[in-house]
C-alpha cells in the first residue's frame, strides 16, 4: 500500500489547520491582555482539534482517532463554544475546497463541532488504522511566541506509518531566524521525507525530499531539547552532552518542532530524558508524526533505555520513558552516554 492519499489528507489538514492557529496566535495571543490568560491557546486546541478530525473522517470514515482534546470543557462554557465556533467556520470559509481530489470535511454547527472533538477519543491500540492527533503541540510556546506544532501520524497496527507537522514559528532558512516562518514537513514510512514552507492558503507550496543524514563526529554535533525545565532534565542533558564532547548551546524549542529541525539537519541529537521526580507518561500523539519522519531521514529514535516507541500501548507511550533520537550514525555513541549518566544517579 502507498500510503500517498493518507500522506495528501494529512499534509492539507494540518495546513489549514495553521491556517487557523496562525490567525488565533496573531489575533488573540499578542492582543491578549494578561500574561497569565491561557484562553487563546484553549480556543486554538478545541478549534484545530475538529478541523483536524473532519478532514480524517471524511476521507477516511472507518479510521479510528486518538486526539489530545475532548469538548467536556466546551459542553459547559457557552462563550468560549461560541468563539471556537466563529474561529472554526471563519477557517472552513477562508480555506475553501482543496484543489486536490479530497473531501477535507466541513462542520455545520457548535453541535456538530463537540461531536467532531469526540471523535478523538479512541483508545488506540496494536491493530487497525488510528490516526495520532495534538492540535497544538507546546501550548507553553504558543502562548510565548515560541515554537509549537501541529501534528498529525497514522498508526497502521501500532507502528507509526504516515506524518505530518506543521511548525508555523520555525524559520523556513534555519541560516536567517528573522527570516520567513513556516515548515510543514511530512513522510511514509520506507519513502523518505519532505518539505515545504507553510502557505497562508490551503494550497501545498512545492516540496523537497529532506536529505538523510551523513557520518558525523559526535563532537561537532548540535543537540535539541525542550524549553520548560519542568518537561525534561536540562541538567543531566547538558552532562550527556558535555561527556560526548559537544560545545554548542542547545537548541531550546517547545514541542514536536524539535524533531523538525533534527530533520532538516539543524541539531543531530533530540534529548528528552525524564525531570527528576517526574512520572510524566509520554503521549502517542506527541512522537508518532515527529519520530517516523526522523527516522525516515536516518536517526534512530528510542527511549532513554534504547528501546523502540510502542505507540500500540494505547493512548501513551507507557512501555517508555523518555526519548533519545540521534543521527543513525552517532546512535550508539549517544545512547551509551544517556545510560553511564542516567546510571550514575
Ligand atoms: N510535565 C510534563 N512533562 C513532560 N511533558 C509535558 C508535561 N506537561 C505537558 N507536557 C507536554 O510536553 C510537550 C511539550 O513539551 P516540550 O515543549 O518541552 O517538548 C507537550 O506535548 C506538552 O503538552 P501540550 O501538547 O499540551 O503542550
Ligand atoms: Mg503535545
Ligand atoms: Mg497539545
Ligand atoms: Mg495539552
Amino acid at each position: 500500500m502507498s500510503y500517498e492519499r493518507e500522506r495528501l489528507l494529512a499534509e492539507l489538514a494540518v495546513q489549514r489547520a495553521c491556517m487557523l492557529t496562525d490567525r488565533v496566535f496573531h489575533q488573540l495571543v499578542k492582543t491578549s491582555v494578561s500574561k497569565d490568560d491561557k484562553s487563546p491557546v484553549t480556543v486554538a486546541d478545541y478549534a484545530a482539534q475538529a478541523l483536524i478530525i473532519a478532514s480524517v473522517n471524511a476521507a477516511f470514515p472507518g479510521d479510528g482517532i486518538v486526539g489530545e482534546e475532548d469538548s467536556a470543557f466546551l459542553r459547559k462554557d457557552e462563550k468560549l463554544r461560541g468563539i471556537v465556533w466563529n474561529l472554526v467556520k471563519e477557517t472552513l470559509e477562508a480555506a475553501g475546497e482543496a484543489k486536490e481530489d479530497i473531501p477535507l470535511g466541513n462542520i455545520k454547527d457548535e453541535q456538530e463541532l463537540m461531536d467532531t472533538i469526540d471523535k478523538g477519543l479512541h483508545e488506540g491500540g496494536r491493530s487497525g488504522r488510528v490516526w495520532a492527533l495534538d492540535p497544538i503541540d507546546g501550548t507553553k510556546g504558543f502562548l510565548r511566541g515560541g515554537q509549537y506544532a501541529v501534528c498529525l501520524g497514522l498508526l497502521v497496527d501500532g507502528k507509526a506509518t504516515v506524518g505530518a507537522l506543521g511548525v508555523p514559528n520555525l524559520p523556513q532558512d534555519p541560516s536567517n531566524p528573522e527570516g520567513p516562518k513556516g515548515v510543514l514537513l511530512s513522510a511514509i514510512r520506507g519513502q523518505g521525507a519532505v518539505i515545504r514552507d507553510l502557505s497562508p492558503n490551503l494550497t501545498l507550496l512545492p516540496s523537497r525530499q529532506l536529505e538523510p543524514v551523513k557520518p558525523t563526529n559526535v563532537a561537532d554535533c548540535a543537540f535539541c531539547e525542550g524549553v520548560e525545565s519542568g518537561h525534561s532534565n536540562h541538567g543531566q542533558q547538558a552532562n550527556i552532552a558535555s561527556s560526548l564532547g559537544i560545545t554548542k548551546e542547545s537548541i531550546r524549542y517547545d514541542s514536536q518542532a524539535k524533531y523538525a529541525a533534527i530533520a532538516r539537519g539543524d541539531a543531530q541529537i533530540y534529548l528528552r530524558l525524564p525531570s527528576a521526580g517526574s512520572n510524566w507518561v509520554e503521549k502517542i500523539w506527541d512522537h508518532a508524526a515527529g519520530s517516523l519522519i526522523c527516522e525516515e531521514v536516518g536517526y534512530t529514535v528510542s527511549d532513554v533505555n534504547g528501546t523502540p516507541l510502542d505507540f500500540g500501548m494505547g493512548r501513551t507511550l507507557k512501555s517508555n520513558k523518555g526519548i533519545v533520537a540521534a543521527a543513525g550514525p552517532i546512535y550508539d555513541d549517544v545512547i551509551a552516554a544517556v545510560k553511564k549518566e542516567l546510571g550514575s544517579q
